[in-house]
């Protein structure tokens, strides 16, 4: 049977409205809806809430992207409904632990991002040891702009086999999303190929037919 990789929105828009609004039109293919870094600065922590309360169904993820205090950052999110914040792999191994513990009492899941660490082999190894769920793979916009893409570290975290879910950000497209099914990724990440695109719904639609026949392959 194939295996279900999930379809993760990464919505950075900062208006609000435009934001719920994205995640209405998109939310029929996707199985993550992610208010992301930008947009959660922007508008705290009302937007989980309400984000959650319209897509019950839905896991909805909060990009903290926290970098100290892990558990006291991540903690009210949680408790606002969010059912996974990111952490970043360059923080402390206790301000990792400190969001597995959040998410954990609030059966929920922690990620720890993997922008910008030096060695992901080894922050991948310790994070999962510390009973983390989701490993980031991300190449982020201003290394996009750089030419950067996840592609190269998603190939080095799926070959470890850690018991953990991976997933993968950094512009990924219709091109190229089969090729990051077939690495081997849990979890496929689309910001801007979705929000940034003339008709977001069939963009998503596209995404989850294109995310589906290459689990299917695989
Ligand atoms: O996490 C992200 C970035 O750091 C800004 O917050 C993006 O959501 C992530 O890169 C996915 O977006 P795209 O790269 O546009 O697909």
């Amino acid at each position: 049977m194939a295996k279900k990789v999930m379809i993760q929105v990464a919505l950075d828009t900062l208006d609000p409205q435009v934001t719920l609004d994205l995640a209405a039109k998109t939310a029929p293919y996707i199985d993550i809806i992610e208010i992301g870094t930008p947009c959660v600065k922007y508008n705290g922590i009302s937007l989980v809430k309400e984000m959650k309360a319209k897509f019950p169904d839905r896991k909805v993820l909060a990009d903290l992207k926290t970098m100290d205090a892990g558990e006291y950052e991540a903690r009210p999110f949680f408790e606002a409904g969010a059912d996974i914040t990111t952490v970043l792999g360059v923080a402390e191994l206790a301000t990792i632990k400190g969001v597995i513990k959040a998410a954990h009492d609030n059966n929920g899941w922690a990620q720890v991002d993997m922008i910008c660490v030096p060695d992901i082999v080894a922050t991948a190894k310790a994070s999962a040891e510390a009973g983390a769920d989701i490993l980031g793979v991300h190449t982020g916009l201003d290394q996009q702009a750089a030419g950067q893409t996840p592609f190269a570290d998603l190939n080095k975290l799926t070959s470890l086999g850690l018991n953990v879910m991976i997933s993968c950000a950094g512009g990924i497209k219709p091109e190229t999303v089969a090729d990051v099914v077939k690495a081997g990724a849990d979890i496929v990440v689309v910001g801007g190929a979705i929000y940034g695109a003339d008709d977001p719904a069939a963009a998503a639609k596209q995404m989850r037919e294109l995310v589906d026949k290459a689990a299917a392959e695989v």
